[in-house]
């Protein structure tokens, strides 16, 4: 049952994914998929939202062609977004982590502020010290003008939507 509900969550990752709005200036995209990794945190919790970002990132490596823009394979981990991948991980798992853990956190401003965290020192840290390896860049400004500034605005607007509905699901599960 873990890995049907981990298999469902990584499609849904995958279909996120889907939605990559290329930017001229850096190899990063704009994408859905901190939106469902997030969401995933929360409504599977800790362990499978672990589980179910595990299970993308794997069946991703072996050629399902699900990461942004339908790319798959094991090579796309030398690629320049790899990092941000790896970053999913412990993003969905501590946003569950704590989801279940705090009563604070599952208030909306709470679950706004994890996500947010969560977002931002393991998505984006990952994604930026990857990137900064990938291309060889290690002045900081110039690593948090390709791989972070473009996307704040974007993806705190994915967080709050999935705060929204994680909130309005879980509360619907818990009735
Ligand atoms: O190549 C992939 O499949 C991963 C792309 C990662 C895009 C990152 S995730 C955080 C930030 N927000 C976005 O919308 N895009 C970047």
């Amino acid at each position: 049952m873990k890995l049907v509900m981990a298999l469902v969550g990584a499609a849904f990752i995958g279909l996120a994914a889907q939605i990559k709005i290329p930017l001229p200036w850096t190899p990063v995209p704009i994408t859905g998929q901190t939106f469902a990794v997030l969401l995933a945190g929360v409504l599977w919790g800790a362990q499978g939202g672990a589980l179910t970002t595990t299970v993308y990132l794997l069946l991703g490596g072996i050629g399902i062609p699900w990461f942004a823009g339908a790319a798959g394979g094991a090579a796309y981990f030398a690629g320049p977004t790899a990092g941000y991948l790896i970053g999913f991980i412990p993003a969905a798992y501590c946003t569950g982590l704590l989801y279940n853990r705090f009563a604070w956190a599952r208030q909306l401003p709470g679950l706004v502020l994890v996500m947010t965290c969560a977002n931002f020192i393991f998505i984006h840290g990952t994604g930026m010290i990857w990137l900064g390896c990938i291309t060889g860049i290690h002045d900081i400004a110039k690593l948090l003008a390709l791989g972070t500034l473009p996307f704040i605005s974007g993806d705190l607007v994915k967080i709050a939507v999935a705060a929204a509905v994680a909130r309005s699901f879980r509360s619907r599960i818990n009735q």
